[in-house]
């Protein structure tokens, strides 16, 4: 059904057509952090940085989404060696939180193991600080933004939009085969986990992809097949791009 559902929304590539998004975040809001579990309030007025200025300043923006599995950090690699593009990933940002033992360390450990959100102030500001700090001309974003609040937050805060989005569209058994045969020691990499994140991915992370749709920013790639299979679509892609 799900398949079904993406492959209406994104017949083409990238899409004309206007789709509705949809903020389904409301109605499953257990599945996202309790108020309870926030930490404290970061300072606003640092947050609301733009990202270095002008819009004509800052780099090339590319969001890189798709199912847990579904190749995002595979592929970036990729891109990222063939392109020249930096791979900023949430999850790779939020992990060294952790293993750095910050002071939200173990609470964010907590939501990754339930496959849950973390709460835009803790990863807009630290994919904003990966984005500056690499002073690169080409951004890749892996695995962000994970909801319709995180996208919006990201746009508030940086002041800017992506230039492009990658989803990749990959059937939810194959992902899950994946998951459990990665052996990088990950918590989530677990069926229990891997079935929440499932369902995050179509009720929280979908929207965002329907919205870029809408805006006709969103690119569609098959993520079956081989590796080199799939990077061969995007390369395609990117050698069409002005970069
Ligand atoms: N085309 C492919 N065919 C088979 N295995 C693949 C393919 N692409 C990636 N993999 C493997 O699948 C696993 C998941 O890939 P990867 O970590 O790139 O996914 P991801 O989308 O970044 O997942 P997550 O959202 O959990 O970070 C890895 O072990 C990777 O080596
Ligand atoms: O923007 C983000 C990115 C990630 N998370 C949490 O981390 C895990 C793993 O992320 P990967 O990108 O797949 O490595 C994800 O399931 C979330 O729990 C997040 O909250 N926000
Ligand atoms: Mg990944």
């Amino acid at each position: 059904m799900l398949r079904r559902r993406l492959s209406s929304l994104l017949l083409r590539s990238p899409c004309s057509s206007a789709v509705a998004s949809s903020c389904h975040h409301q109605q499953h809001h257990l599945l996202l952090p309790t108020h309870a579990e926030k930490p404290p309030a970061p300072n606003l007025l640092r947050l609301f940085t733009s990202l270095a200025g002008s819009d004509g300043d800052r780099p090339f923006i590319a969001f890189v989404l798709g199912g847990p599995g579904s190749g995002k950090g595979t592929q970036c690699s990729r891109i990222a060696s063939d392109f020249g593009f930096s791979h900023v990933s949430a999850g790779d940002l939020l992990r060294n939180e952790i293993s750095s033992g910050t002071d939200h360390g173990e609470w964010i450990l907590e939501i990754i193991r339930e496959g849950r959100i973390v709460p835009s102030e803790i990863t807009v500001e630290l994919v904003r600080k990966a984005i500056e700090s690499s002073s690169a001309k080409r951004v890749l974003i892996d695995g962000f933004p994970r909801c319709e609040e995180n996208r919006i937050a990201f746009e508030k805060i940086t002041g800017t939009e992506p230039d492009l989005v990658l989803f990749f569209d990959c059937p939810e058994d194959e992902m899950v085969k994946r998951l459990l045969s990665r052996n990088q020691g990950r918590v989530d990499d677990n069926i229990e986990t891997i079935k929440k994140r499932l369902k995050v991915f179509e009720s929280l992370n979908l929207p965002v992809v329907e919205y870029y749709s809408s805006r006709g920013k969103a690119h569609k790639i098959n993520a079956t097949g081989t590796e080199d299979e799939i990077f061969e679509a995007v390369r395609k892609l990117f050698s069409t791009l002005r970069l």
